[in-house]
């Protein structure tokens, strides 16, 4: 098993549907994490450029929320170190009020599967669209207001729907009003974990062309988290395979899906293709890819 680290994206190659990827937005190197007593991460390597969407595909359990938890701040590193956004912030070793102040700003944000466990019941879609806004502090009434409205316009929301409470909402529309929260504090790195497995294809495809979309009107770094291989080819400019714990394998996304070294990336491969009937895996990822594509 090798570590490798994930470089620089390969900007016009047959890699994705990429324009240019910026400059580095989020930094891991070597990074550690135990928990309990067992270490999750074994010195993982992961760049993120702005512009550009890099894919962390594993099955369950190899510790893909894990790093997304760590890049966040939610749980400590033994070793290595994270960087994110244009100021280089080092969000290892923060604690207490500096990791506070750093969430405050809103620099990197983390969208989960389930918006229905990520939402407040109680709380209407205006409200949670602006608690971000509300707890970074500064802002007038006004300004939340056209900040959510703003929010809900990017994710494609009518702002009807503000008054609604996630349970008045389909699963679609609340994954957009997690993507919206996210994007109202202008994030420079989003983090979807899992964001379209709870949904179904219709909405799976909307949710995928919607991250694309912003990914380059934004200029965000965005990280896919997923176990699965066809919504991260989608979009993906390039896949890190993650296997226990440890990078085996990463590069431009057609490269890993044609020529995959790693037999566990093979592995993976194989059982997304058999889940979509054999060949008719590939065709299928081709026709999601061309269809989020020419939609934005
Ligand atoms: N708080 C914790 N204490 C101890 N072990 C934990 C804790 N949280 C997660 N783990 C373990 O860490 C490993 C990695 O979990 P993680 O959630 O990062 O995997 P994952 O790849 O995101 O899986 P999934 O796709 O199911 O979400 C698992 O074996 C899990 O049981």
């Amino acid at each position: 098993m090798s570590e490798s680290v994930v470089t620089a994206s390969r900007p016009g190659t047959a890699a994705g549907p990429v324009g240019a990827a910026g400059p580095v937005l989020l930094t891991a190197t070597g990074i550690r994490v135990r928990l309990g007593r067992r270490e999750i991460l074994h010195g993982v390597d992961l760049s993120v450029r702005s512009g550009e969407v890099v894919g962390l595909i594993g099955e369950t359990g190899s510790g893909k929320t894990t790093f997304a938890r760590a890049a966040l701040g939610l749980v400590p590193t033994t070793d290595g170190s994270i960087t994110v956004g244009r100021e280089g912030t080092q969000v290892t070793g923060l604690h207490g009020s500096r990791l506070r102040a750093f969430r405050r700003t809103g620099t990197v944000q983390y969208v989960f599967q389930d918006p229905l466990r990520s939402l407040d019941p109680d709380l209407t879609v205006g409200r949670s669209v602006a608690q971000g806004l509300v707890l970074r502090g500064g802002l007038g009434a006004a300004q939340i207001e056209t900040g959510v409205t703003e929010a809900l316009h990017a994710v494609g929301l009518e702002p009807e729907l503000t008054g609604r409470t996630p349970g008045q909402l389909s699963g679609g529309q609340r994954q957009r009003v997690a993507i919206a929260r996210a994007l109202a504090v202008s994030p420079q790195v989003l983090i979807c974990d899992e964001p379209v497995s709870a949904l179904d294809a219709a909405h799976r495809n909307h949710v995928l062309q919607l991250l694309n979309g912003l990914r380059r009107d934004r200029d965000l770094g965005l990280l896919l988290i997923s176990h699965d291989l066809g919504s991260v080819a989608a979009v993906s400019d390039r896949v890190a395979v993650l296997y226990r714990g440890s990078i085996v394998e990463e590069g431009p996304t057609a490269q890993v899906l044609a020529q995959p070294e790693h037999p566990y990336t093979r592995m993976l491969l194989a059982s997304a293709a058999s889940l979509h009937a054999g060949d008719a895996g590939a065709a299928q990822r081709q026709a999601l890819r061309r269809e989020v594509l020419a939609s934005t």
